[in-house]
This record gives structure tokens, C-alpha cells and sequence, in this order.
């Protein structure tokens, strides 16, 4: 099996639906009409976030927290997993009672259960909410800035693209990068290439979330190219969620071909119906890549990781050691 790592994946999106009905049994709420058959259920982006802040809303404690990043990092590790970034939204804890450092201490002691079972490596991006709105995009800049949690390397905003624009994200951005976090943003999904040309000329990330509406303009996807810039992919995210209507129109084999750093992820798994070993085995499928063109993927993302020399060092070692023969 090959290896993997993952850098772009929404820890309360990746709450599957059988552990929300027992965090819903716990707190005596139904999980009608969110979850039906053992399914989230939701027929478009707005629906969707509905039924992942619904599903969000049922995790309120440091143990309910812990048991979510425990639950999904061991999954990816038994899917071959070796490397783990998750998204984290103070905004989504707050909501729910809980504080950012009650929060971001339970969610690292679930990945360092994860750690001790399976030895994969975990890492966390604190991330605002653009529909939450600035003022809380940049408290949770100031949090992830000042927290001081050893599994805290990334800070990144999400949330609906069509809220909001680069300019108003720039002071959040500077913060953490001043406080020497890595930066990665949503942009190009439901925004289409002006997104993530703002997104380089506003907030100068070194990785664009999603990305893939980049290949709407071949000026933009060259300078993705020649920059370096890493595209955190979702290709079963983009289907489900119909910003392509097919793998077969999926940009993720033009952006590869045109030399643009690209990555495997999941997003919001169970919503979309997969998971980190389904990606790479769509890309097998559907984008043609060979086991050997999976682990250079798998390679382009521990690069890309939001960790310190001898940690990376260590993982490129461990893929390596496995590098398939042909
Ligand atoms: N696919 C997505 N796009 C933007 N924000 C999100 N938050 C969770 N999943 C997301
Ligand atoms: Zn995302």
C-alpha cells in the first residue's frame, strides 16, 4: 500500500457519522434531517455547511474533542497514513462552551493517542471562518499566534469563498506569519481564478486550498508553477460538491502536467463519501498516476509540511524506505 500524508482536512468535517449519533445519544439530540441511513445528507454547499455545523455542535467537550482527532488519525493510519494536518476552528469550540486552549489541548492529546497507537505524526492549522466574519478570522490569528501548543504550525482561513474578499484577511495573515506559522488559504473552489490570484497577491501563502479553479486562467496556473505553490487538491470534495461536473473534467492531471506542486486530501470525508485512501485511488483511476507518481505526491506534501527540519527529515525517510520498485 502506498504511503500517504494529508494536509488539508477539516477535523470537524471529519466526524463520521456513526461517531455524531453517539455524541447525539450523549447529549439526547436527534440527528434528523442531517444524518439519515448512516449518511450526512445534504444537497448543496449552504446545506452542507448546515449539516457540518449541526454534527460540530454535538462535539462540547475536552474528551468529545479528543476522541474525534483520536478516531480520525488512527482511520488515516490504517489507510497508510504516515503525516496528518488538520484544520481547527476555535470558532466551532467556542460555540459549543468550550475555550480555544481547552480545545486545541484536547484535540492534541487525541493525536498523540493516534501517535502512540500507530506512529503517525500529527499537526494542527488553526483556522477562521470566513462566514463567521474578520473580527473572528483575526482573534483566532491571535490565538494560534500566541497559544504555544507544540502540534499548532499552520494558520489558514476556510469557510464560504463567496463571503468577503483577500484585502479583508491580510492583517489576520500577518500575524501569523509573524509569529512564524505556516499559511495556507481556501481559495479557487467556489471563487474561481481571481480568488487565487488575490489569494498570492494579498496573502502570499506558500499553499492554496483547493487551488483548482486556477486553470481558468494558463498565466495564473504558470505562476503556481514557477512559485512553487502547493495545491492542497480534493478532487472527491470538488465532484460532490459540483465545482467539477466529472473526474474526467477534474483539472488535477492539467495542473500536474503543467509542473504546479499538487497533493491528495480528503477535505470533509464522510460528507463527500470517501476517504484519504479513496483520493489516492481515484487518482490511480481516473488521473491515471502510477504507484510511483502516488508516492511523489505523497512526497510533494511532506515538503510541503508545516513542520520543523527534523521532523520532515524523519518523514521523507520513512516514505522513502518504502518508495515503490517500478
Ligand atoms: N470544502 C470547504 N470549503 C470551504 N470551507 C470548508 N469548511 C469545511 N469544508 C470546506
Ligand atoms: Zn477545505
Amino acid at each position: 500500500m502506498a504511503l500517504k500524508a494529508e494536509l488539508h482536512c477539516h477535523i470537524e468535517g471529519a466526524a463520521a457519522p456513526e461517531l455524531v449519533i453517539q455524541q447525539a445519544r450523549k447529549y439526547n439530540q436527534s440527528t434528523e434531517p442531517f444524518i439519515k441511513d448512516g449518511s450526512f445528507v445534504w444537497h448543496d454547499f449552504t446545506s452542507f455547511l448546515a449539516a457540518y455545523d449541526f454534527a460540530a455542535d454535538l462535539f462540547r467537550t475536552e474528551e468529545d474533542y479528543a476522541r474525534l482527532s483520536e478516531h480520525y488519525l488512527t482511520s488515516l493510519a490504517r489507510d497508510g497514513a504516515i503525516y496528518s494536518e488538520v484544520f481547527t476552528s476555535p470558532d466551532h469550540a467556542m460555540k459549543a462552551g468550550l475555550s480555544p486552549k481547552a480545545y486545541t489541548d484536547a484535540l492534541g492529546e487525541g493525536m498523540a493517542r493516534a501517535k502512540a497507537k500507530t506512529g503517525i505524526e500529527g499537526r494542527m492549522i488553526v483556522t477562521g471562518v470566513r462566514h463567521v466574519g474578520v473580527e473572528s478570522i483575526e482573534k483566532a490569528a491571535r490565538f494560534a499566534a500566541t497559544c504555544g501548543h507544540p502540534l499548532v504550525t499552520g494558520f489558514g482561513v476556510a469557510g464560504d469563498e463567496r463571503i468577503g474578499t483577500m484585502e479583508d484577511y491580510v492583517r489576520a495573515f500577518e500575524i501569523a506569519r509573524e509569529a512564524g506559522l505556516g499559511i495556507t488559504i481556501h481559495a479557487g473552489e467556489f471563487g474561481g481564478a481571481e480568488s487565487v490570484r488575490d489569494a498570492l497577491d494579498h496573502i502570499r501563502p506558500s499553499r492554496i486550498g483547493h487551488g483548482v479553479r486556477a486553470i481558468e486562467d494558463p498565466d495564473l496556473v504558470r505562476r503556481i508553477a514557477e512559485e512553487g505553490i502547493v495545491l492542497e487538491v480534493c478532487p472527491v470534495s470538488n465532484i460532490e460538491l459540483k465545482v467539477f461536473p466529472s473526474f474526467a473534467e477534474h483539472p488535477f492531471p492539467a495542473l500536474r502536467k503543467a509542473g504546479c506542486k499538487v497533493t491528495l486530501n480528503s477535505d470533509d470525508p464522510p460528507y463527500f463519501w470517501t476517504t484519504l485512501k479513496r483520493e489516492y485511488e481515484v487518482a490511480a483511476e481516473h488521473f491515471g498516476l502510477s504507484q510511483k507518481d502516488l508516492h511523489a505526491v505523497t512526497r510533494t506534501a511532506i515538503e510541503a509540511a508545516f513542520v520543523d527540519r527534523k521532523t520532515r527529515t524523519a518523514l521523507l525517510a520513512r516514505l522513502d524506505a518504502a518508495a515503490p520498485k517500478a
